[in-house]
């Protein structure tokens, strides 16, 4: 008998469940015995790689009893050992890992913090964590037409947009396709990182850009431990969040992973009618309004906004712009301290498609709503 360490991300989806739970959800099951096999047949390529490696053998050797699995494989064997396995709870060495830092001119620091302040990712750290993560990347210059990131290589790096247009490019058929774009704003990369998985995109810089790497090991360190405990404090929320009742277990933790949250105090305008639209929310706790500048109201009444709904813990807002591809139709404030749930429009695309229908039904309702208010829903069709 042999012991394995359970793969990177695996360990993270199970936490908290038993094998009781699994049972009564098959299809979670199934989902989690795929990626333990994918990560298996990783494992054994990446440790025959390794075993001439004095720094990779000198990682491997270390298999937990409670968290790991048994084989029949001949105790001798060490095919099964996953130089890489990492464990966020259990896992002390990371933290004795040396801290990368790369210097930075004043200069070179306040731009990184500019493109770093809205990142969902690091919008659960603590400050020194977030100091870590600064501290940790380096500046990486793109030429038009460079690939920042491959479809099926490994993952090494995570990348901030400081600034430069990138498509989105996924195989489709063999064909690709570009699914989408970033916009001088946001974050990629962090899939192949967290769940160890090939790159599940091509990256194509579309114009001269700068973009900040962090490498896998500090976004293993600071980024994926910090999941761990993300997990813990929104999967009991997430579960009885309606919406999100159809999605798999699995596909709610994916949600959690890349999730940040947002406090707002009392009257804050989280979103404005006209903006150009990249997240969506649910509140967490506290409530939200929603007001609008309606233009059949508009004659009558100057512009003044009008109250046309309420959110509160569980409920969501702001997909109507993304499910529609328009600019926001209404503003959103804060009514007292608020925390939301943020979630970009990549993740949003990537994880929330199967929702889609669910919000489309709500969002006819909306136009009722809207009807009953103004006598008509223009301003919801422009
Ligand atoms: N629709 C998409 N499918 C897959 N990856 C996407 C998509 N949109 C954006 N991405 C990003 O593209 C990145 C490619 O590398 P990763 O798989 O590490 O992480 C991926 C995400 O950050």
């Amino acid at each position: 008998m042999m012991s394995i360490e359970i793969p990177v991300g695996l360990k993270d989806m199970l936490q908290g469940y038993t094998v009781e739970v699994l049972r009564q959800r098959p299809t979670d099951l199934v989902e989690f015995a795929i990626q333990y096999f994918t990560r298996l047949q990783e494992c054994r390529k990446h440790d025959q790689h390794a075993k001439d490696s004095p720094v990779n053998s000198a990682r491997k050797g270390v298999a937990f009893d409670s968290n790991s699995f048994e084989s029949d494989e001949d105790e001798d064997s060490d095919d099964y050992m996953c130089a890489e396995a990492y464990n966020p709870d259990d896992d002390e060495d990371d933290d004795f890992e040396p801290r990368v830092v790369h210097p930075k001119s004043d200069e070179q620091r306040r731009r990184l913090q500019d493109a770093c302040r809205d990142i969902l990712l690091f919008k659960t750290l603590d400050q020194e964590q977030f100091s870590e993560v600064l501290d940790g990347m380096f500046e990486v210059l793109v030429k038009p037409q460079e690939h920042i990131i491959d479809q099926g290589d490994d993952g090494d790096n995570f990348y901030v947009i400081e600034r430069g247009v990138y498509d989105i490019i996924v195989l489709i058929d063999g064909v690709g396709k570009c699914v989408g774009k970033y916009d001088n704003k946001g974050s990629f990369g962090e899939l192949a990182l967290m769940y160890n998985t090939p790159r599940a995109a091509t990256i194509m810089a579309n114009q001269e850009g700068a973009l900040w790497g962090l490498d896998r090991a500090t976004f293993h360190r600071l980024i994926v431990k910090n999941n761990a405990k993300k997990r813990k404090m929104y999967e009991a929320f997430i579960e009885c969040v309606p919406l999100l009742k159809s999605l798999e277990l699995s596909e709610r933790m994916k949600i959690v992973d890349v999730v940040g949250m947002r406090v707002f105090s009392d009257g804050e305008c989280i979103l404005t009618q006209g903006d150009k639209a990249d997240c969506f929310y649910i509140v967490e706790s506290g409530e939200v309004k929603i007001m609008i500048i309606s233009k059949t109201k508009a004659g009558q009444q100057g512009n003044a906004e009008v109250e046309i709904a309420r959110c509160s813990r569980g409920q969501y807002f702001g997909e109507l712009a993304l499910v529609a591809n328009k600019p926001r139709a209404a503003s959103v404030y804060a009514m007292g301290v608020t925390k939301c749930l943020v979630i970009d429009i990549q993740a949003f695309e990537r994880l929330l498609g199967s929702c889609k229908e669910i919000m489309k039904r709500n969002i006819s309702q909306y136009e009722n709503q809207l009807v009953a208010l103004f006598g008509s829903s223009v301003d919801l069709k422009h």
